[in-house]
């Protein structure tokens, strides 16, 4: 029944779903988690449902946890699990960002509970701050970082402030000297400033004497000194945020500019509460843009020679490939053969290839002059429930379940460019699979992805269970890295570890069958016990029992990429294997703007509704077949 005190005033944006802010603030990229940093800087921080113990905010400050390392508690607060060292991502690029000076923003989400007032969105943008302090407290038997913000324009006042708070003190009028007791601690000579009112004690958590006033153990219960709240620092000219708070994109548009694929093409006005102000009226605000298709020729870097094969450079520290320039020229053909679980066959075009009448070239621009559709769909398995992925994806032939749930439209609705397209692939899958002694099965079913400037698709495998063992991708305009890596349960022989309540490591469960690949963590030790297993000379339980212990020895860790393809306008990647999507996983990270990834498969039929069938069944007309060269 408490009374809720009303802010001073609006937020200069605000969203209402995470996604919208995200895509929309430059400053804060990242669609979980409390903080974006990037290029080991923090950019922006959000302020909502948890900020840990003493957290605080008033008209110009905040005191917050550094989010990362945390689990929740008995009480259900988020507790470190571990210790929050200065060297974790998070620690060091808040460390990074006041030590240049970095303006950070901040985003005041409705679930907070320390404002004593109602906030008018779910994702409010608050202002600029800057990073004061940096330091460590202890929670529990762990320490964890906090820092303190102070908002750059102290001149004016903060929208968040209550509703009749008097407005700031004039600068003038403002005592920038004083600044809050600091002492060098005698055990480690680091200095730490006094930030609680019960006392100084040292900072340091590496020092005996971290987290102690005088020789006792700091109260579980602290206040924080009213000289570290009220202390400013000077305003500096010379401290400017690098882009703005609330990008304004629509001025500063060139509609006739061959760049405008770099940036989204529609605006909508999303905000239902407008709705409910007016009336009913909802916002009908759009704008959508014409884009010209933009030639190839933008993406290419100088790098690109045309019209000459190009030298492939090989980094050692990953698979080198066999190369055949003859069985399928014009392509070089590089063979990646992981024995036991499949193939990965690049195909490196060219510019004569390329340049052909309906090419690679052509099939460009016949994509983006097309409306085919392309979406961004919600992520099936995502800790932020509505998360889109980072591209965008239209799916024709037969339908089948990918990452996420994309609609399929049938061949028979699909645009000459796709059926090309399919024409190739066909072509491709077939050269491959024929050429490994393997049975080919025509495609399909393709999968269109596009991919803006930023954007990627995060590591997956394409192992769904009513696909076949192949999959064919084109890749048409910018250039992109392909990673592929063996999956964390088969790198590391059991799956992530699950529970970690008493700080000790514990895996989670072992592998049931340990094919023990080429290259996994442990190898020969766990190569020798599975041999002892299948001579019979140990039992199920103590071949369990045996890695369960060689395991406890080591943290598990992510597998480093195996294998990297510089993907390349008009290339072609086959991937066969069904053992190649059970044990590995790939990723794709595009470098430019504007780049196309179509992807067939064949799809069992007797996994797609007896209505759906049709979807997949297509002709192609004599100049949608692929003749390879
Ligand atoms: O963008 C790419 O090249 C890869 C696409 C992919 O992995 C997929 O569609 O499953
Ligand atoms: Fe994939």
């Amino acid at each position: 029944d408490q009374v809720l005190e009303q802010v001073h005033g609006e937020p200069p944006a605000w969203a209402e779903n995470r996604q919208q802010l995200c895509d929309s603030i430059p400053w804060f990229h990242c669609t979980q988690g409390a903080m974006y940093h990037s290029e080991g800087f923090c950019w922006g921080f959000l302020i909502d449902a948890d900020g840990g113990t003493r957290t605080y905010i008033d008209d110009e400050v905040i005191i917050t946890r550094i989010g990362g390392c945390c689990t929740k508690d008995s009480e259900g607060n988020l507790a470190p699990q571990k210790n929050q060292e200065a060297d974790s991502t998070l620690a060091r690029s808040i460390i990074a960002s006041l030590k240049s000076e970095l303006p950070v923003g901040s985003i005041f989400g409705s679930k907070h509970k320390i404002l004593n007032g109602d906030l008018p969105h779910r994702y409010n943008i608050m202002a600029w701050f800057r990073v004061t302090n940096v330091w460590f407290e202890r929670i529990g038997t762990n320490h964890g970082a906090k820092v303190r913000f102070e908002k750059l324009d102290l001149a004016e006042n903060s929208w968040w402030a209550a509703k009749g708070s008097a407005p700031p003190m004039p600068l003038e009028l403002r005592d920038f000297d004083t600044k809050p007791q600091s002492l060098k601690c005698e055990g480690c000579s680091k200095e730490s400033i006094r930030v609680y009112e019960d006392g100084w004690m040292c900072l340091q958590p590496e020092c005996d004497r971290f987290w102690k006033i005088g020789n006792v153990s700091s109260p579980p219960e602290l206040t924080f000194n009213p000289a570290f709240l009220s202390f400013r620092s000077r305003s500096d000219d010379e401290i400017r945020p690098n882009c703005s708070l609330v990008p304004d994109h629509l001025p500063t548009l060139d509609e006739d500019a061959t760049d405008i694929s770099t940036s989204r093409g529609a605006w909508k006005c999303s905000d239902d509460s407008t709705g409910t102000q007016t009336g009913g009226n909802v916002c009908s605000f759009e704008r959508l843009m014409t884009m010209s298709p933009i030639p190839r020729q933008v993406l290419l870097d100088d790098s690109e020679q045309p019209s000459m094969r190009r030298e492939m450079v090989f980094d050692r520290k990953f698979m080198i490939p066999e190369i055949d320039d003859v069985s399928l020229s014009p392509y070089r053909k590089l063979t990646y053969k992981l024995d036991g679980v499949g193939f990965i066959t690049h195909f490196v075009a060219n510019a004569d290839i390329n340049s052909r009448p309906n090419g690679p070239d052509d099939l460009f621009i016949g994509l983006q002059r097309e409306d085919l559709g392309l979406k961004r769909f919600p992520l099936s398995s995502s800790l932020v429930a509505g998360t889109l992925t980072a591209h965008f994806a239209v799916n024709h032939g037969s339908p089948y379940k990918y990452v996420v749930s994309v609609l399929s439209k049938a061949f028979g609705e699909a645009p000459g460019v796709i059926l090309r397209a399919l024409g190739r692939l066909s072509r491709a899958t077939e050269q491959a699979v024929i050429s490994a002694g393997d049975m080919y099965m025509p495609p399909n079913e393709l999968l269109t992805l596009g991919y803006f400037e930023g954007m990627k698709i995060g590591y997956h495998d394409d192992g769904e269970s009513s696909l076949g063992p192949t999959t064919a991708t084109l890749s048409l305009g910018a250039k992109s890295t392909m990673w592929i890596r063996m999956k964390y349960t088969h790198f590391n022989g059991h799956t992530r570890r699950v529970d970690a309540g008493d700080g000790k490591v514990v895996s989670g469960s072992v592998l049931q069958e340990d094919p023990v690949l080429k290259g996994c963590r442990l190898e020969d030790e766990r190569r020798a016990l599975k041999e002892r297993f299948e001579a019979g000379e140990i039992s199920q339980d103590e071949y369990d029992n045996s890695r369960r212990t060689l395991f406890a020895t080591q943290k598990g860790k992510q597998a480093p990429p195996a294998i990297k393809l510089d993907l390349h306008h008009g290339d072609l990647v086959v991937m066969h294997g069904e053992n190649l999507q059970r044990y590995y996983e790939h990723s794709v990270v595009p470098e430019n703007k504007l780049r196309f990834a179509l992807t067939a498969w064949y799809v069992k039929p007797d996994h797609v509704d007896a209505a759906e069938i049709e979807k997949g069944n297509f002709t192609l007309t004599p100049d949608q077949i692929y003749d390879g060269k």
